[in-house]
């Protein structure tokens, strides 16, 4: 079994570990069968130790600190080296600080633009979100016949996103290492529209792009991504974080030939439009398809 030991300053004030807590959480539930454990500086030596007897097959140490200073530099590193050596069999890796991954910065860059965005734009609970009076997006059809299109995430969202895709003629280009079984389908059924690239992300994949939609389940690509756009001048949507892209995507309905009908709570309560929209499609599809029988007899 693999390990993984995330090292964090002690703290005893209530609510200190709340994201660290989180990260915990989430570890445990998007990696089943590793061992994900937590330790202090002053328990490093003692807890490493501890685990290595375990059956593990390897150990990553994941430093929860901002800085690249003392602790990264010298202390962890020490205490690594020593039980290395006492463990030679079980391969140990110490991973930078926080601070120096890459994705770290855009994460940082775009959690301040949306806190700017938030000072313009106060939102608290739903209902107020709801009560808000006014709307400032403006609704489009747009046109998307011929012009490439990126979806970064290949899970289900990306699926639902290149779904309502597809009947618009968009060269569509999926990019993602974890890429949904169901995209080889739609794929065979529409080999020209469709391009899947097996990997993560990279900012080459905006080349000569219109669109983006941001689907992946990392807010720090997520940011990335978003930044890289923004730099070329390139739409986005970002349906992790509606306040972050340009536009949204309303719920569309079909109804004959001619009427397309869409819902939108302008990003507020996605749920809601989804609610809507099994509403009005449930009561109002006779009556439409009436409507536009007598239409075509006038
Ligand atoms: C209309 C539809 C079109 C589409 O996705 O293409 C759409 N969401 C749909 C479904 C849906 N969304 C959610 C659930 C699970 C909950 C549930 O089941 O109740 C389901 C249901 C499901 O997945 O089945 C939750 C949700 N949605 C967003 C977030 C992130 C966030 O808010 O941060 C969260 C999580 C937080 C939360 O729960 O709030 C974000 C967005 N979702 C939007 C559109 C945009 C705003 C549109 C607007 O407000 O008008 C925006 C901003 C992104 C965008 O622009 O794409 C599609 C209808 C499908 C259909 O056609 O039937
Ligand atoms: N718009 C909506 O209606 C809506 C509804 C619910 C959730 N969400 C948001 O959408 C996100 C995605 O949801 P999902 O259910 O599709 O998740 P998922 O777990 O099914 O898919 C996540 C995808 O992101 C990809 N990914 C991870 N790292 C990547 C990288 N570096 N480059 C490219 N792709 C990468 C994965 O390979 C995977 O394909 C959620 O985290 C949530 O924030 C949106």
């Amino acid at each position: 079994m693999k390990a993984i030991l995330i090292i964090a300053h002690h703290c005893i004030l209530p609510g200190a570990y709340k994201g660290f807590e989180e990260i915990l959480d989430r570890l445990h539930h998007d990696l089943p069968g590793t061992r994900v454990a937590s330790t202090s500086l002053l328990d490093l030596e003692n807890d490493l130790r501890t685990l290595l007897r375990e059956d593990v097959e390897s150990v990553t140490l994941l430093p929860y600190l901002l800085l690249n200073g003392q602790h990264t530099k010298n202390d962890v590193p020490r205490v690594v080296a020593k039980l290395q050596e006492e463990f030679p069999q079980i391969p140990i890796t110490l991973l930078p600080c926080l601070g120096d991954w890459k994705e770290f910065s855009s994460m940082v860059v775009c959690g301040i633009r949306n806190a700017q965005l938030d000072e313009k734009k106060p939102s608290e609970s739903l209902v107020s979100r709801l009560s808000s009076k006014t709307s400032n997006l403006f609704s489009i059809e747009l046109n998307l016949e011929g012009r490439n299109v990126l979806v970064v995430g290949g899970g289900r969202i990306a699926l639902r996103k290149v779904k309502t895709l597809i009947p618009t003629g968009a060269h569509i280009t999926v990019v993602a290492p974890q890429i949904d079984p169901e995209f080889e389908t739609l794929k065979a059924d529409e080999p020209s529209s469709i391009t899947l690239k097996q990997r993560p992300y990279e900012p080459l994949d905006l080349r000569c792009v219109f669109m983006v939609f941001i689907c992946t389940d990392q807010p720090a690509v997520n940011a990335q991504v978003s930044n890289d756009a923004r730099a070329r001048r390139i739409l986005v949507n970002n349906a992790c974080d509606y306040l972050d892209g340009d536009f949204i995507v309303p719920a569309r309905m079909d109804f004959g030939e001619n009427i397309a009908v869409t819902v939108s709570t302008q990003g507020r309560a996605p749920s809601l439009a989804k609610k809507l929209k099994q509403k009005i499609q449930t009561e109002w599809a006779e009556d439409l398809a009436q409507i536009e029988k007598d239409f075509k007899k006038e």
